[in-house]
């Protein structure tokens, strides 16, 4: 059953906060992640000033960074083929690839639901196994495609986080907490079982919100959604990050909704990111299985 929470509201900078070290973190980028290097310059020219700056040190520094993630299957059979990259902050970075390619594994390596070899996985600049694992997990909140929620009601799940740290939400916070996800008081006091798979998706999201995350991890999302609730969990995605900064990784199977709403997509082929584009620079994929990827999901 889903137990990770975390969240965050992350700040963004605007172009005269930079400093010349902080484009310099930029410039250094591997010349693999050059789209990607764009892409982060891009945005911090770009975001609107909703959020203060943060200190001048964490503007440029990417939230998460990878550093050859390898992992084997248990008969030797690689899955994750020495995976770099650079996640920024206060932007929705979309994974797609073929089935079995590695996202999952990937995107549950972020918050240690696989736990990656040390070194290999930096939150902030830290090593993640470093860090306390639930504590961890509130930072780095992960939503799966089918939403179990907890029994009793949608309040009793959305306090549930913060009780396990001492901390009881008033119901104008537990509110607050559905606005944000796009629901409204009328759920408060309904249980799993009077809710659809939409809503109950958007029940999970408050719960992970609950904990204040900084990033949230989803996989698969909206693949058990119709395109109504669909379109609702990615207006509060784009929300999300537009108002509070959130950083966010998607693994999606529809193109389409990355194009919608990721800032960046990691193209994973076998093991190994083969791409990272701007979603509509996809088509340019110059990867030949991604380029079939591509051709047979559009
Ligand atoms: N614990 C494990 N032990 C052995 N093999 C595993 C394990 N976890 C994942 N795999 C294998 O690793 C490969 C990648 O799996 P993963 O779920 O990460 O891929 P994916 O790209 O998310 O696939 P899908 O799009 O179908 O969800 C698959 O071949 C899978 O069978």
């Amino acid at each position: 059953m889903l137990l990770t929470f975390s969240p965050q509201f992350i700040v963004c900078g605007c172009i005269n906060l930079l400093s010349v070290s902080q484009i310099e973190v930029i410039q250094k980028m591997p010349s693999t992640c050059s789209l990607f290097r764009d892409e982060v310059r891009e945005h911090l020219l770009t975001v609107p000033g909703e959020a203060e700056a943060e200190d001048d040190n964490q503007i440029q520094k990417p939230k998460f960074r990878v550093r050859e993630l390898r992992k084997e299957s248990d008969d030797g059979a690689p899955i994750l083929k020495g995976v770099n990259m650079e996640i920024p902050k206060g932007v929705i970075m979309g994974i797609i690839g073929p089935s079995g390619s590695g996202k999952s594994t990937l995107l549950r390596a972020l918050n240690r639901l696989w736990e990656p070899p040390s070194g290999t996985v930096f939150l902030d600049g830290r090593d993640i196994t470093d860090l306390d694992v639930l504590s961890l997990r509130r930072k780095v909140g992960m939503l799966f495609q089918i939403p179990a929620l907890f029994e009793g009601t949608v309040v009793d799940n959305i306090r549930y986080g913060p009780q396990l740290r001492g901390k009881k939400l008033t119901e104008n916070e537990v509110y607050k907490l559905l606005s944000l996800a796009d629901l409204d008081s009328s759920f408060l006091n309904k249980t799993g079982g009077e809710i659809s798979v939409g809503q109950a998706q958007r029940v999970a999201l408050a719960r992970t919100l609950a904990n204040e995350p900084e990033v949230l991890l989803l996989d698969e999302p909206t693949s058990a959604l119709d395109p109504i609730s669909t379109q609702n969990i990615e207006d509060v995605l784009v929300k999300l990050k537009k108002k509070h900064g959130m950083t966010i990784v998607m693994v999606s199977h529809s193109i389409k909704q990355i194009q919608r709403i990721a800032d960046v997509v990691c193209l994973l082929v076998n093991g190994e990111i083969v791409e990272v584009l701007k979603p509509d620079l996809l088509s340019e994929a110059k990867h030949p299985m991604a380029l079939r990827f591509l051709q047979l999901s559009g």
